[in-house]
């Protein structure tokens, strides 16, 4: 008989200008993971990496089976655990340009599933910096959901976040039942938007939200939000860690009878909003 609810754990990280620090980082969080009996983990946006100054990303950017991404999947093996990586610094078709590519890998070391940032962080922060994103990036086309033992997951990345019809494509034409939310969100917009963004995600799709996220300073300009939460169909926060912690995971359980009751219960997608509403 399939078990009814299975762990999964989310972690925050401060990444730095250095892959060999940021994946000794990760491995420690994987074993953690791995050793609370999760089944799935899930890392921030940029695990891999965050440069100190413009330019940085593109030199490290490397294809999905350069010799990064493979340390990651022989991690993913060797603890047993699949890993969901948000948010990794791929190499796009020139030089001047990478994709933000959401991987998942399952715990043979396999990626199951790559995921392209469709909606790119060119945005003039209020009180802080002016980021352009789409100057270093290509924007992806295509919407992904994939299966895994801890249900089906509906891949984003971050800024994405703020385009709530995504997610419901996510939900009601790939039918995710848990939404991956890696992010380095900023410190001004995290603090007013982060938490009641993933919550609304959660409640109106109905579905577990999974968000890891970037913490503290990764050098002298950047400062992410921190508040790796993961969320229940109810909108329940059922994991957190504060922004204060720069370093750890969080594990919940996934319980599949809460989101079939959530959903018999509060029946939304037995209507078709498009008819009452044009
Ligand atoms: O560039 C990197 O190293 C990694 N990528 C990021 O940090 C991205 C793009 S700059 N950040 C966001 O999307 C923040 C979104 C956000 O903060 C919001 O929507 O308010």
């Amino acid at each position: 008989m399939a078990a009814s609810s299975v762990r999964v754990a989310a972690a925050q990280m401060t990444s730095i200008n250095d892959l060999a620090a940021n994946f000794a980082t990760c491995s420690r969080l994987v074993k953690e993971a791995a050793a609370a009996g999760a089944k799935l983990l899930c890392l921030p946006e940029s695990f891999a990496f965050i440069g100190a100054k413009d330019g940085d990303s593109i030199k490290i950017a490397e294809p999905l089976d350069g010799p990064i991404m493979q340390q990651y999947c022989s991690l993913a093996r060797e603890s047993g655990i699949w890993l969901s990586l948000g948010g990794f610094q791929e190499r796009g078709s020139d030089d001047a340009h990478l994709r933000n590519t959401h991987v998942i890998i399952d715990d043979s070391g396999n990626i199951r599933s790559t995921y392209r940032k469709i909606f790119l962080f060119d945005v003039d922060v209020p009180g802080g910096r002016v980021y352009k994103e789409s100057s270093f990036t290509e924007a992806g086309k295509d919407i992904v959901a994939v299966d895994s033992p801890v249900g089906r997951l509906g891949l984003s990345v971050c800024y994405d976040l703020r385009f709530p019809e995504l997610y419901q494509q996510l939900r009601f034409q790939h039918e995710a039942q848990i939404l991956l939310v890696p992010a380095a969100f900023t410190k001004i917009t995290g603090h007013a938007h982060w938490e009641i963004l993933l919550r609304a995600r959660a409640i109106e799709t109905q579905c577990f939200v999974i968000a890891a996220a970037q913490a503290g300073k990764h050098n002298d300009k950047r400062e992410s939000h921190g508040e790796t939460l993961i969320i229940d169909p109810w909108g329940t926060v059922v994991g957190r860690l504060p922004d204060r912690l720069s370093t750890g995971i969080t594990v919940a359980d996934i319980d599949f009878s809460l989101i079939d009751s959530v959903r018999a219960k509060i029946p939304i997608a037995q209507v078709n909003p498009v008819e009452f509403l044009f």
